[in-house]
């Protein structure tokens, strides 16, 4: 094949596509390769690194934490897909599917063949219900997601208060063969003996006192769709039995009703807690916990993730500029502070810090006198932490239950407040005021 017709042939694909040797060096590139990472339409661009051109980066990105395509394709010669960041002409980090697929030449070279999908960028979606994210641990992360996006088993998704494991939910639900279906979210914090039921399943009409009508159930409503378990650990062992039994069946019948009925769900659960050690402690139904963790994704802290604090801070501030109708931006000693902050409440802590940085700004520009950080809550987040000398002090529930009543009188019992301040959402709030009787 002549090589006008190998270039003419790659030329005609949408995607950015680039052909690579064994040694990282470019052998033939397309038009959108070329356009999307600013090298000339007629520069010539073969013998130069594709590190260096994609990812501005002066050695191989396997050195870097990342899992290489070019690594794996030489090495075993089949087709291996990876997310990374890349970074475009101006120097704009973006996502990128990468399908590195070995091509073989007349002669048996093997080459790279990478072809190149660019996963939307922050500023041209905004960020709300973007997952914002270019280090190589969060990709990783994201790259389990979507693999797991592609099966029909259950998910569980653990991780800290605020790390985004509803969005992961959806990013899921999104991308998995039941996007056309529901997403419907059970809080399990709020499921007790006599609602879990009603709730989970409906009811008919007159079924309990005050029941008005017939109502459908979460589950009913989630058929064919993905129904989100959020919290899940929180559910009380009596009902995990019947959780487990509509989960394997998939039958069940209205409070009040006699026929079988039947939703084909797919389910995806939430945790921040180490459920693997409340199934030891025998908190948690074994049974019922392999059922929902056939997949097990933990998303890292914002403090495991650093270096995506920036990115993330500046899209989050772009939305907030947005809602507030006027241009805002942070000085690099504002970004140096959040970068050194080690954010227990993690994105929404960080969500929280920003928007007091915006109301407090009065010209638009953040600086670092405007990163108001709970540095006190940090300090006991890390005092608190596990240690390996044993526990010190006050038992984790006990500060923490005296920290949120005084955050309570602090703030006249007003608990959206609160739940700002502890940098954890209103129902986490909930279900902490509940454990502690302070509802
Ligand atoms: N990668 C991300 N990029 C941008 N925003 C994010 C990202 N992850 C989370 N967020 C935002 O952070 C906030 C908290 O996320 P989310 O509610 O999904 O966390 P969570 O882990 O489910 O918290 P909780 O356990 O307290 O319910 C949300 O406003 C969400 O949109």
């Amino acid at each position: 094949m002549g090589a006008n017709l190998t270039q003419s042939l790659i030329d005609a694909q949408d995607h950015p596509f680039v052909l690579i040797d064994e040694e990282y060096r470019l052998v033939a590139a397309n038009l959108a390769y070329r356009r999307v990472y600013g090298l000339d339409e007629h520069a010539d661009v073969v013998g130069r690194h594709c590190y260096e051109v994609s990812h501005r980066l002066d050695r191989p990105c396997h050195l870097n934490g990342e899992d290489c395509p070019h690594r794996q394709v030489f090495a075993t010669g089949e087709t291996h897909e990876v997310l990374h960041t890349h970074y475009d002409a101006r120097g704009q980090a973006e996502q990128v599917r990468i399908r590195g697929h070995a091509i073989r030449g007349i002669d048996g070279q093997l080459w790279l063949g990478e072809s190149i999908e660019r996963l939307a960028t922050p500023e041209a979606h905004g960020c709300e219900g973007r997952m914002i994210g270019f280090s190589p641990r969060y990709l990783r992360m994201l790259q389990q997601l979507g693999q797991s996006a592609a099966s029909q088993a259950g998910v569980l998704l653990q991780g800290e208060s605020g790390v985004g494991k509803e969005l992961a939910a959806r990013f899921i639900h999104h991308r998995s063969p039941r996007a056309e279906g529901p997403l419907v979210t059970v809080d399990c914090t709020t499921l007790n003996g006599n609602l879990f039921e009603a709730e989970l399943f409906g009811h008919e009409r007159g079924a309990f006192t005050g029941s008005v009508g017939r109502r459908p159930g979460l589950f009913e409503q989630a058929d064919k769709g993905t129904l989100f378990l959020d919290e899940v650990g929180e559910l009380p062992l009596e009902l995990q039995a019947k959780l487990l039994r509509v989960l394997e069946t998939g039958e069940f019948r209205r409070v009040g009703g006699r026929n079988l009925l039947h939703a084909d769900v797919r389910v995806v659960a939430a945790t921040n807690r180490d459920l693997r050690q409340r199934v030891d402690e025998g908190s948690f139904r074994e049974d019922l916990y392999y059922r929902l963790a056939c997949i097990v994704v933990s998303l890292p802290a914002l403090r495991e993730r650093r270096e995506d604090i920036p990115a993330l801070a500046d899209a989050l501030l772009n939305q907030l500029c947005r809602e507030h109708g006027r241009p805002c931006y942070m000085t690099r000693e504002a970004v140096d502070c959040l970068i050194c902050y080690d954010f227990p409440g993690n994105i929404r802590e960080l969500k929280n810090v920003l928007q007091r940085a915006v109301a407090l700004s009065p010209d638009g520009v953040i600086d670092a006198g405007q990163i108001d950080l709970d540095v006190s809550r940090e300090r006991r987040a890390v005092s608190e932490a596990p240690s390996a000398e044993g526990s010190r002090g006050a038992p984790l529930q006990r500060v923490e239950s005296r920290y949120i009543a005084e955050l309570l009188a602090h703030h006249d019992g007003h608990r959206r407040r609160v739940a700002e301040a502890l940098g954890v959402s209103e129902r986490t709030l909930y279900r902490k005021l509940r454990r502690y009787g302070l509802g």
